[in-house]
């Protein structure tokens, strides 16, 4: 039998997403170590992406194929508007953090939020699933060994709390499921693709992660 797609993408990037997963960011917070300075320019940072994602699963929502996905990315689209934005205007207030002095345009920020929104914009519908895959089961991974550990800060513990949660387990395996199918009549060339899309995906998360100590 075939090796299914997401399988494929997680092995042939396993160094890459192995080095995401232990990023310094991931591993200071599981050590409750992470500067509040750092986890509040990642704040300011993560809002303006989350904000990204809306227009990026509005893409995919446009793309997709059948009216069951179209369904279920409302309901991805719904969360990040009403849940996930919602956790940023409220801890911004509670924090005193001005988004506005923060720069969302520097190069490490920008280059995660313009690659992503390319390949949703210009590529097809399963070039966003397997971007969109990279980037939630490599959090959901983080979140579940890191939602085990002490966090002190009760909005960064719920931060991760909410990538480790059942619902957002649920939309990292959707976007799982989306490409194995797919992938059993892809061809090889095709397959590749697409597994070269989540590498690239893992190396501007780093990037992006690696913003918040600077
Ligand atoms: C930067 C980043 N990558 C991935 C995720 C998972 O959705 C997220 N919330 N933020």
């Amino acid at each position: 039998m075939m090796q299914s797609l997401s399988d494929q993408m997680l092995e042939e990037n396993r160094d890459i997403f192995d080095a995401m997963v232990h990023h310094r960011f991931v591993e200071d917070i599981k050590a409750d170590r992470l500067p509040v300075a750092a986890f509040e320019r990642y704040l300011v940072f993560e809002g303006a992406f989350v904000d990204t994602a809306i227009a990026i699963f509005a893409y995919a929502t446009a793309k997709a194929e059948t009216m069951a996905q179209k369904r279920w990315l409302i309901g991805v689209l719904d969360a990040l508007a009403n849940q996930q934005i919602a956790y940023f205007e409220k801890t911004f207030v509670v924090r005193g953090i001005d988004p506005a002095s923060y720069d969302t345009s520097r190069e490490d920020v920008a280059a995660f939020r313009d690659g992503m929104l390319a390949i949703a914009r210009n590529g097809g519908f399963l070039d966003t699933i397997a971007a969109m895959f990279a980037a939630e089961w490599m959090y959901w991974t983080w979140s579940k060994t890191a939602s085990r550990c002490t966090i002190n800060d009760p909005l960064l513990k719920e931060w991760v709390a909410l990538h480790a949660e059942p619902a957002f387990e649920a939309q990292a395996r959707w976007l799982k499921t989306v490409l194995d199918e797919a992938g059993e009549t892809l061809d090889a060339a095709e397959r590749k693709r697409l597994s070269m899309i989540f590498g690239l995906v893992q190396r501007l998360e780093i990037d992006f992660h690696e913003a918040a100590y600077s």
